[in-house]
């Protein structure tokens, strides 16, 4: 077991520990490559900013696809066979701004694990998803909140795989009825799984700001589901603190904006 790990049954027998779960909803697809290109096995995402998205789980051959918008490389096994996996994770934008997964604090006193995340998800989703023990994924401490916080936080992690209509009235039902949206959740988006060249994807998507160990939560899903190839995820890692400098470099000159008008007004 990693550091920081814990079996659930430590978990639960923690007193005095808080406890929050979250889940990832993930499905795969039968879908035809730009209507026309014969792959197996890959990852196909759609996300915010590029029509279509893809991403591998196979390497024999590379690939590259370009038009006006995007230059995609795909590691795929070519087949005969015009079928697609498209694997579809979520996440979500949270009221902080950062990115996280669904779900939320939990009383282990008062709930299962399991029906407490439910209960999360019916208001940031919208919908009841029933989540079971199997799809229990780990269980680990939080890194402290701040040095004075006195309570540990326990973060229980699951998976779990949908068909990709069940994802779709996910995303409907989140965006219209769920009691959460626009308040504790700004959006739900899909993960892009894919590495363009110059770094845009994945490599953009996992430079963002994340809740918690959240990040890493998604990094090994995809490893442990193999949906991105270690050697993939690693590119998309390296440009994504290559991403980071730059980005700093864009603050420094937001900020040196700011500080002109400040002087003005
Ligand atoms: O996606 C996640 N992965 C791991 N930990 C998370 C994630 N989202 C939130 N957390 C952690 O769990 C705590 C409680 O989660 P959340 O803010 O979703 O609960 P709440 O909506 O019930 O207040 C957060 O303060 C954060 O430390």
């Amino acid at each position: 077991m990693a550091s920081g790990q814990l079996s659930r049954a430590e978990a639960l027998a923690c007193s005095g520990c808080r406890h929050a779960c979250h889940v990832m909803l993930y499905a795969d697809t039968k879908a035809q490559l730009f209507g026309r290109i014969p792959i197996k096995h890959i990852i196909l995402v759609r996300c915010v900013c590029v029509c279509v998205c893809v991403c591998v789980c196979v390497c024999v051959c590379h690939l590259s696809y370009s038009n006006t918008h995007t230059h995609l490389y795909m590691s795929a096994s070519l087949s005969e066979q015009a079928y697609f996996c498209v694997s579809l994770p979520q996440m979500q934008m949270r009221f902080d701004g950062l990115l996280g997964f669904p779900g939320g604090l939990v009383n282990p006193s008062e709930e299962t694990l399991e029906s407490g995340l439910s209960r999360e998800l019916s208001e940031e989703l919208g919908l009841a998803l029933p989540i079971s023990v199997e799809d229990h994924v780990d269980s680990c401490y939080a890194p402290p909140s701040s040095p004075s916080s006195s309570s540990r936080l326990i973060t229980h992690f699951y998976v779990k795989k949908m068909d990709e209509e069940q994802i779709r009235e996910v995303e409907r039902a989140a965006a219209s009825t769920a009691a959460d949206h626009g308040l504790e959740v700004l959006g739900m988006v899909r993960v892009p799984l894919y590495t363009m060249k110059g770094g845009g994807g994945l490599a953009s998507f996992l430079s963002h700001s994340f809740i918690g160990n959240a990040r890493s939560q998604l990094v090994h899903s995809m490893l442990r589901l193999n949906l991105v190839a270690p050697g993939e995820l690693h590119k998309a890692l390296t440009h994504s603190l290559k991403t980071h400098a730059h980005t700093k470099q864009d603050l420094q000159a937001a900020l040196a904006l700011t500080q002109g008008l400040r002087k003005q007004f």
